[in-house]
């Protein structure tokens, strides 16, 4: 069962909230093919089911904490073995949170190929956030929850890049520029899988 995703590529997708992880996912989607799997959105379509666990969760993402790891990582590998019969690639969209995620990922699924690093300072990201607050419904595009989002993604998501970068994998994308400009270096780090 999981052996047929061992073999696929997987790119982790990590960078603060609102960095711009969601909008460079959707333009690789339309060039590559991959499948997007954003652990953000598997989390918000389980509140929306309206189920126990899911009123758990919103309790804990209101607040800009993280859910417990196993929850994530399972709903992920389930989302991978839907697709692993066309998949080309995976790219898993704010996820490691932090090292330890990473490392169970690994054990549980397999290795990512390349982490692509969103990065965009605090207050651009802020900045983005607040105004996607306005029409995106989000219960944590709100001030105080985006100000524990960061801080958290300061202290616990930074290592993760770190940690990756020993390896060789991390491609550092600049997204402080025009969506297209950004995807255009993205590009590159992909075709450089092939
Ligand atoms: N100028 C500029 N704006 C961007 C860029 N990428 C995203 N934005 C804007 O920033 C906002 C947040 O982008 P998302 O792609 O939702 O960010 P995310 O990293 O997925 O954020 P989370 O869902 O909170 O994890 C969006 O409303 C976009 O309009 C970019 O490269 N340049
Ligand atoms: N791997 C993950 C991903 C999201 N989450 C939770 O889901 C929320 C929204 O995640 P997201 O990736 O859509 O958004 P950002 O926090 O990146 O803005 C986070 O603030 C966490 O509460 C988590 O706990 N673990
Ligand atoms: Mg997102």
């Amino acid at each position: 069962m999981a052996d047929k995703i061992k073999n696929a590529k997987i790119v982790f997708v990590v960078g603060g909230p609102g960095s711009g992880k969601g909008t460079q996912c959707e333009k690789i989607v339309a060039k590559y093919g991959y499948t997007h799997l954003s652990s953000g959105d598997l989390l918000r379509a389980e509140v929306a089911s309206g189920s126990e666990r899911g009123k758990q969760l919103q309790a804990i993402m209101q607040k800009g904490e993280l859910v417990p790891l196993d929850t994530v990582l399972d709903m992920i590998k389930d989302a991978m073995i839907a697709k692993a019969d066309v998949s080309k690639g995976y790219l898993i969209d704010g996820y490691p949170r932090e090292v330890k995620q990473g490392e169970e990922f690994e054990k549980k699924i397999g290795a990512p190929a390349l982490l692509l690093y969103i990065d965009a300072k605090g207050e651009t990201m802020v900045k983005r956030l607040m105004k996607r607050g306005e029409t995106s419904g989000r219960a944590d595009d709100n001030e105080e929850t985006i100000k524990k989002r960061l801080d958290l993604y300061y202290k616990a998501t930074e290592p993760v890049i770190a940690f990756y970068e020993q390896r060789g994998i991390v491609r550092k994308i600049n997204s402080e520029l025009p969506v297209d400009e950004v995807f255009a270096i993205v590009e590159k780090a992909i075709d450089e899988l092939k």
